[in-house]
């Protein structure tokens, strides 16, 4: 069953509950956490989470782009977070902080730039609820998906499916009308899209038709 996710940093920021509204219907709701370290460009923290809890049911996908996330991600999750994303590369202790995250009752995801292979990280993978698939340079909405992780995509699909585990294959970036079929054909089942989704006329219209398309092509090939 594909998941979509909005990507709030594509909404209008000075309207985040409306914004957040506006997609009700979608799984989740992504919440990108920029700290200006780990990516060059800052956007919200652990207030802003706890108000969104507030302003929706859609629960909350927080996509955390900041250096030291061992110490921050528990208290995305006490925020209100209900799967919390960290990325390999900024986590000094992986295994233990999946299972801290775990522990406090959220799903647990690690995401990889699109210049870390997934290979290193196979003994791991049980430890995670989701793994997230960079389909762009962390660090900005609206930038043209990288055709060139399909690959990768493929390889995370069939090392989940040889350790025979329920994990989510998320990809995150330039995620549109124009490239899901793609994602979805190489074994990704959750999409992020920020401005295919918050740039569409209507938000919720274009998160089902996003959907259907997505699960139309899981249904018609054998990827996964
Ligand atoms: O994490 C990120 C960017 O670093 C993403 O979540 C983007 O916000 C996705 O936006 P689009 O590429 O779909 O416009
Ligand atoms: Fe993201």
């Amino acid at each position: 069953m594909a998941q979509i996710n909005p990507s709030i940093l594509s909404a209008d920021f000075a309207r985040l509950a409306d914004e957040a509204r506006a997609v009700e219907g979608a799984d989740w709701l992504h919440v990108d956490v920029m700290d200006n370290h780990f990516v060059p460009n800052l956007t919200l923290g652990v207030p802003v989470v706890e108000s969104l809890r507030k302003a929706t049911d859609t629960p909350l996908d927080c996509h955390l782009m900041i250096e030291d996330p061992d110490r921050w991600a528990p208290q995305y999750v006490e925020a209100g977070a209900g799967s919390v994303t960290f990325h390999a590369e900024a986590a000094a202790a992986p295994v233990r902080l999946a299972r801290q995250i775990r522990a406090q009752g959220a799903r647990a995801a690690m995401a990889l730039r699109p210049a870390t292979p997934v290979e290193p990280y196979e003994d791991l993978l049980p430890e995670l609820d989701m793994l997230l698939v960079m389909t762009v340079e962390p660090g900005f909405g609206g930038q043209a998906f990288l055709d060139v992780m399909l690959p990768k995509i493929r390889r995370t699909r069939r090392l989940i499916e040889r350790h025979g585990l329920q994990m989510w294959l998320q990809v995150d970036g330039g995620v549109s009308a124009e490239t899901i079929e793609r994602c979805a054909e190489a074994g990704a089942d959750v999409f992020v899209a920020g401005s295919a989704v918050y740039g569409a006329d209507d938000p919720a219209a274009a998160v089902r038709s996003l959907r259907a398309q997505a699960e139309e092509t899981a249904s018609r090939t054998c990827a996964h």
